[in-house]
């Protein structure tokens, strides 16, 4: 190491240590040599413990470890992992690793973890009822709807009956919501409410379950969308399940479409469905159920003014019938995401009106809305409608757009043709349209 290297030193450490980005480093050897503070906290090691070790000390940690070994074998990237778990003290911890293999001449001399803690981002984002600190428990989950009515009550009795369920339904039905109700319903209860995020199919948290089953002894463990995970991974879970010295848990999961069908794709391994399925909960898509949405926003904006002093009762009536006739594919997810986005532009707002909708719901529901709207702006009626030219022809040029992509289906290639233009000259213009 030259002087200027030696003269560095304390500043990457400083940075190392001040950075929010969790780092552990291995060297060929897979002896860890780099365990920054961000990291310490994240796995919920007490920093009395540490605080006299110093930044290059061996640690053994087996949380990670494997990913990085993996890399260390292969030399290559692994991207993007996200990983939600209990730490050492107990917190629940979500994180997005990306590991890299380190080269120095050619040579793999290591390879290093960066951690990205995400767990405030992913409550505050995707679980916004988490944001108001209330407890998921039936009560505050919306199901005013005789389908959802039904669901509740089939979930409060396998909540009494202590029994395995299977929730089946589209994402953003609210199949994790119920899945916690039923914990928060358990009498006696269970302590902790453990969620196994299958959306990747790294092996490892697989691992983790185990060692997290093992020291929790009694939970209630949800394995959110076995369906995502391989066939090799759902075999391994199901040894797992089965497995008394792991302890004496409460097993529930969700899919996201009919598990027969998922069988016959070889999705879904059958003994699996067959574990989990003692009850089987179809939590319906919010286009079945529209009564649900109405009671969905006016909560939303009461929690909104007490938690920000907003002024927000509702939405107009135009606004209402769209949100009564868009068919929300993404669920009351898609709802909540969208009211999030329309929120956090609030000022004295009492009412939400069409103008104050996000540019990109606009353009997916104004089909609903030009039929009643738009023939009707295009022809005069008075000379109070008269419009100057340029205007008059640009909304005319949006509305022809509109409708000829419509008909095509989004496809600009083919909409091009039909128009007589070249794509880039559409392209050009829908972009302008939408700006
Ligand atoms: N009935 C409901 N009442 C209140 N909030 C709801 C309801 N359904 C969904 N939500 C909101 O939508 C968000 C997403 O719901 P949830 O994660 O339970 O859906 P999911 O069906 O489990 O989706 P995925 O299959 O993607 O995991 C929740 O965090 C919640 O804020």
């Amino acid at each position: 190491m030259n002087d200027k290297d030696l003269q560095l030193l304390p500043f990457y450490r400083f940075a190392s240590d001040h950075i929010s980005v969790g780092i552990h480093a291995i060297d060929r050897n897979g002896r860890t040599i780099l365990y920054n503070e961000k990291m310490k906290n994240i796995e919920g090691l007490d920093l009395q413990d540490v605080a006299d070790r110093s930044l290059l000390e061996l640690f053994q940690f087996d949380q990670q470890e494997s990913t990085l070994l993996k890399v260390l074998q292969s030399g290559e990237h692994v991207m993007n992992v996200k990983q939600t778990y209990w730490n050492r003290n107990g917190h629940e911890i979500t994180t997005i690793n990306d590991t890299h293999p380190v080269f120095e001449n050619g040579e793999l001399i290591g390879a290093v973890e960066l951690a990205r803690d995400v767990t405030t981002l992913e409550r505050l984002v995707y679980q916004p009822l988490r944001r108001y600190g209330e407890p998921i428990t039936f009560s505050v989950i919306t199901a005013v709807s005789e389908s959802m009515k039904q669901v509740i009550s089939t979930a409060k009795k396998a909540a009494m009956a202590r029994l395995s369920v299977l929730l089946v339904g589209e994402a953003g039905t609210g199949k994790d919501l119920v899945a916690e109700g039923i914990h928060y319903e358990l009498s006696p209860p269970l302590s902790h409410f453990y969620t196994l995020y299958c959306h990747n199919s790294d092996p490892t948290i697989l691992n983790k379950l185990k060692e997290d089953m093992i020291a929790l002894e009694a939970s209630t463990i949800f394995c959110e969308r076995i369906d995502l995970l391989t066939l090799g991974m759902q075999q391994q879970l199901m040894d797992m399940v089965n497995d008394p010295t792991l302890g004496n848990h409460l097993f529930l999961a969700s899919v996201g479409a009919d598990p027969v069908d998922l069988i016959a794709s070889g999705e879904l391994l059958k003994e699996l469905y067959y574990f989990f399925a003692s009850m089987t909960i179809v939590v319906p898509p919010l286009r079945e159920r529209r009564e649900d949405i109405d009671p969905f926003v006016n909560d939303y904006f009461a929690r909104h003014r007490v938690r920000f002093g907003s002024a927000i009762m509702g939405l107009t009536e135009e606004v209402r019938d769209i949100f009564h006739a868009y068919d929300w594919p993404g669920n009351l997810k898609e709802v909540e995401i969208l009211l999030d986005e329309i929120a956090s532009m609030l000022t004295v707002e009492e009412m939400v009106t069409f103008e104050m909708l996000p540019l990109h719901f606009k353009l997916k529901v104004q089909e609903m809305r030009e039929p009643l709207k738009r023939a009707e702006d295009f022809v005069v009626q008075s000379d109070r409608d008269l419009l100057p030219l340029d205007d008059y022809l640009r909304e005319a040029e949006m509305y022809y757009l509109q409708k000829v992509m419509g008909m095509f289906e989004g496809n600009v290639t083919k909409a091009a043709v039909a128009l007589g233009m070249s794509r880039q000259n559409l392209q050009y213009r829908l972009r302008k349209i939408r700006k």
